[in-house]
Parts: C-alpha cells; sequence; structure tokens
C-alpha cells in the first residue's frame, strides 16, 4: 500500500451532495492531497458500550465510499465496557465489529492495547475528563463525545496533555462535520446574507421528565452524571451559535461573547438544570458587521418541534442580506433554506448517505430508532479524526481545542449565573478523581 501526501490542495466527498439542488457541492475536508493505490485503516477502540457507542460504532463501519470517501478506513480492533468483559463481547457481537476484534473488562485494558490508534470516549459527561485523560496517558489519540467535559478547567488540562503528548484530541461534536453545516458556513463566509447580525437556535426535547426518568439516575437528570439540558442539549444550540458567529471569524479576531443567562433548576434534584436560554453578545469590530446577538434555549420540558412538527427551523442566522434557516432536531438537521432580500428562496435536503433510509436517530432516552444499517451521520466526524491522524494533525479542522475551551467557559458562565454546580468528584481536574 502507498499513501502520498502532497503539498496543497483539497480532498472532495464527491459522491455526496444534497438532494433537491443544483449547487455543485465540494467539500474541504483537508489541507493537502491523497494520492493513493488504496485507503489507510484507522484502528479505532471503543470506551464504553451504551447508547451511543452502539450508533457510532455502526456508523464507522459504514462503507465511506457511500458517501464519497476514499482515502481512510474505519475498523474497531476493540472495545471496552467498565461492567463487564463479557458486555464488551456482546457490544462487538451487537455492532457487527471484525470478529477478532478484542473484548475487555476495564478500559485501563483497552487504553493499553498496541493495536488502538484512535480511541472514542463515549461515558456520560461527568466521566469524559477521566475517562479521556486515561487515553491520552496512555499515548491514545481521543475522539470525545460532548459536552467535552463538565467544566472549562478539565477541557483546558484535556488540551495541555495532548499537546504535551503530541496526540489528537477532539470533542465529538458531530453535527459541525455534517456537509449540511459545511455549506451553512460556507454561505456566511461568501457574505451570501451579510454579516451575521443575530443567530436564534433552539435544542429542546419533551423528555416528560417525571415519567422517563423518575428514579433521578438517568444521566439527563442526574447530578453525578453532569445531568441537565445544558451540557446535553444546550451544547449545540450554543453549537449552532458558535459555528455561525465565532468558527467563520479569522481566528485572530474571534472574540469570546458576553453572556446573560436564566437557568430553571429541575425540581425533583434541583441540581440539573430543566429549562436554560442563554442571550450572547459578540463583539465584532464595525468592519464586521458590529455587536451580533443570539439566544440559544434548551429544555428538557418543551420541545423544538412539539408533536414531532419539523417544519419549524430550530436554527435560524439573520444578516442584512437574507436568512438561512436550519430544520430538524438541531443535532441531526436535515433540510435548509436561504431566503433572501430579493423574495428568492432556495430549499435544500440533506438526507444522511448510508446503506440504509436514513431517517431515525438515538435520543439518548429511548426514543428515536437507530436503525440496522442505516447512516445516521456520526460518520462525517470519524472520518475527520481519522483523517487528522493520517495527515498528523492534532485537532479537528471545525472546532479546535480553542474553540472547544471557550465553549466549556461559556457553560461554565452560564451555570454560575443560574446557581447550578455539580459534585466536586465530577468537576475536579484532579487525575485519578480523588475516591
Ligand atoms: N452525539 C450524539 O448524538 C449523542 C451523544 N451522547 C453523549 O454520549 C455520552 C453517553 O451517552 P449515552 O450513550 O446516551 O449514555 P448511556 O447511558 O447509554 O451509556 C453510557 C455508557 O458509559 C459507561 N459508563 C461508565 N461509567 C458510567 C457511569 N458511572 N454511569 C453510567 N454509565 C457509565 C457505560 O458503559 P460500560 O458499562 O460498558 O462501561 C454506559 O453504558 C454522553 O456524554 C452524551 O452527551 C449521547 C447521545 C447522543
Ligand atoms: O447528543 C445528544 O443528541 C441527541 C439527544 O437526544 C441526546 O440526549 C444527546 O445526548
Amino acid at each position: 500500500m502507498t499513501w502520498e501526501i502532497k503539498g496543497s490542495c483539497i480532498e472532495e466527498y464527491d459522491n455526496y451532495a444534497p438532494t433537491n439542488t443544483t449547487h455543485n457541492h465540494s467539500l474541504t475536508v483537508s489541507s493537502i492531497t491523497h494520492t493513493m493505490s488504496s485507503p489507510k485503516v484507522v484502528r479505532w477502540g471503543i470506551c464504553a458500550t451504551g447508547g451511543i457507542a452502539t450508533t457510532f460504532t455502526k456508523d464507522l463501519l459504514v462503507d465511506p465510499t457511500t458517501r464519497g470517501v476514499k482515502h481512510i478506513k474505519h475498523t474497531v480492533v476493540a472495545a471496552a465496557s467498565s461492567s463487564s468483559q463479557s458486555r464488551a463481547e456482546q457490544f462487538l457481537k451487537d455492532t457487527g465489529c471484525p470478529k477478532d476484534a478484542k473484548a475487555y473488562g476495564s478500559y485501563e485494558e483497552l487504553v493499553k492495547d498496541p493495536n488502538v490508534d484512535i480511541i472514542y470516549v463515549a461515558t456520560p459527561h461527568s466521566h469524559h475528563y477521566q475517562n479521556a485523560m486515561l487515553a491520552l496517558e496512555a499515548g491514545k489519540n481521543v475522539l470525545c463525545e460532548k459536552a467535552f467535559t463538565v467544566n472549562a478547567a478539565q477541557a483546558k488540562e484535556l488540551a495541555r496533555k495532548a499537546k504535551e503528548k503530541n496526540l489528537f484530541l477532539m470533542e465529538a461534536v458531530w453535527t459541525r462535520y455534517f456537509p449540511l453545516s459545511v455549506y451553512v458556513r460556507e454561505q456566511i463566509t461568501s457574505g451570501r446574507i451579510g454579516p451575521v447580525a443575530r443567530v436564534l437556535s433552539d435544542n429542546s426535547l419533551a423528555a416528560d421528565p417525571e415519567k422517563s426518568f423518575s428514579d433521578g439516575k438517568h444521566r439527563l437528570v442526574n447530578p453525578d452524571l453532569a445531568g441537565g439540558a445544558l451540557l446535553d442539549l444546550g451544547i449545540y444550540s450554543l453549537t449552532w451559535v458558535f459555528q455561525t458567529l465565532y468558527h467563520t471569524q479569522p481566528e485572530k479576531t474571534r472574540k469570546p461573547p458576553k453572556v446573560l443567562a436564566a437557568l430553571k433548576q429541575y425540581g425533583p434534584t434541583k441540581a440539573a438544570d430543566e429549562t436554560t436560554t442563554m442571550i450572547l453578545s459578540f463583539p465584532r469590530s464595525e468592519e464586521e458587521g458590529g455587536e451580533a446577538h443570539a439566544v440559544a434555549t434548551t429544555s428538557l420540558r418543551v420541545a423544538s418541534f412539539p408533536g414531532g412538527l419539523k417544519d419549524v427551523p430550530a436554527i435560524r442566522i439573520q444578516g442584512p442580506k437574507g436568512e438561512i434557516q436550519v430544520f430538524g432536531p438541531a443535532y441531526r438537521p436535515e433540510r435548509t433554506r436561504v431566503i433572501l432580500k430579493d423574495g428568492s428562496v432556495e430549499e435544500k435536503d440533506w438526507p444522511q448517505p448510508g446503506p440504509g433510509k436514513g431517517s431515525g436517530w438515538y435520543n439518548g432516552f429511548g426514543g428515536g430508532k437507530n436503525d440496522e444499517g442505516e447512516g445516521h451521520g456520526m460518520f462525517w466526524e470519524a472520518d475527520e479524526a481519522a483523517t487528522a491522524i493520517v495527515e498528523g494533525r492534532k485537532e479537528g479542522n471545525y472546532e479546535g481545542l480553542d474553540e472547544s475551551i471557550v465553549i466549556m467557559e461559556t457553560m461554565d458562565e452560564v451555570r454560575r449565573q443560574g446557581g447550578l454546580e455539580y459534585p466536586e468528584k465530577i468537576e475536579t481536574t484532579k487525575f485519578p478523581a480523588p475516591v
């Protein structure tokens, strides 16, 4: 096999374009051209065996050429469960992993496996810091589920450790890597709607919490697991705000927002948020359009789409020349609409590619579905992580560690204003956590 890296140019997802459009779509995923006789295989180790680990692993095993990706392939060489080795074995079977993949009964064993190139951390956010640090300390690259950590101090420590060890580290905010998100950012940077003046962003699920999580143990409401709407769902409301108002700015001039927050505690546990709303103000020079505003909101009580209705935009990105609307759940949108001042309207559908229908998604508390073989959309972030490793990059292209840290700082400030603190054992930066 040869794997040649050249100096400049782009890689295209040339088989994947939105439907209902004549738009000529090419996505820049790297700053180098890959010329190869066969794709580079990246070997994954899966840390935890819960809901999202299952969805992600199934997506990893979808043939990348079904989305036009030819320069890399993914394989799963190991998975670990903190509960038992047999659970890891079952996980490997259920997700259709290669027969020789190793099953471990502890995360410590997984990170020592010399065949693993990158670890995907899929534990509750309360545990991301400890689990990602374990992997980095052992010399492994890491893709870590959202929310990256419980607080910004932990995020900074992980970034520091990755740098010290010269390892790749990325927060797994899958939505950022969707072709739909790339398209939206391109509409902004090309100036199509003018400088963005305001963003309205909602990611809310009417989860019926007292009924669905009546014992208070579910990760969405359990303070020991950093429960609440903000870290689980609000991160997507903020993702849309940051990827449109912050990431689209030149790195040198990006400035963190001022934040004003209202946070309602979830009654039964009083240590997780039920509904949180943030007003953000991004400082900008006059040449950049001046100060820009955002309202980002999230809730476990009420829904962005009551009754499953998806005809209300979850995100509205507004500029003087027009507005971009994004439909479907903020974490997995499937349609965009651009409305320009001249009255023209352009709609695009963005179904997830893959062998299945791409119609279901895992929602973290028993709803939704995860159809056999469907493209869920988590492969885009996996492609980015694998591409970075092959290229020798240490961060993701569409959300670097500095940006993950600024977002964690924003959520810290929201929690400070709302009086939401988690137990010290999960807020700590000590590694390993004191028992
Ligand atoms: N990107 C996305 O779309 C989604 C992302 N997520 C994120 O993924 C993470 C996991 O969520 P999800 O898969 O729904 O959660 P689950 O509860 O389904 O799975 C979490 C897994 O983590 C492991 N684990 C380790 N320690 C603990 C602990 N103390 N309590 C509970 N589980 C533990 C367990 O696996 P084992 O016993 O094998 O070690 C468990 O199965 C969260 O950070 C969440 O924000 C969740 C849903 C969707
Ligand atoms: O990341 C997520 O996206 C889908 C949600 O339903 C889930 O709770 C969350 O963790």
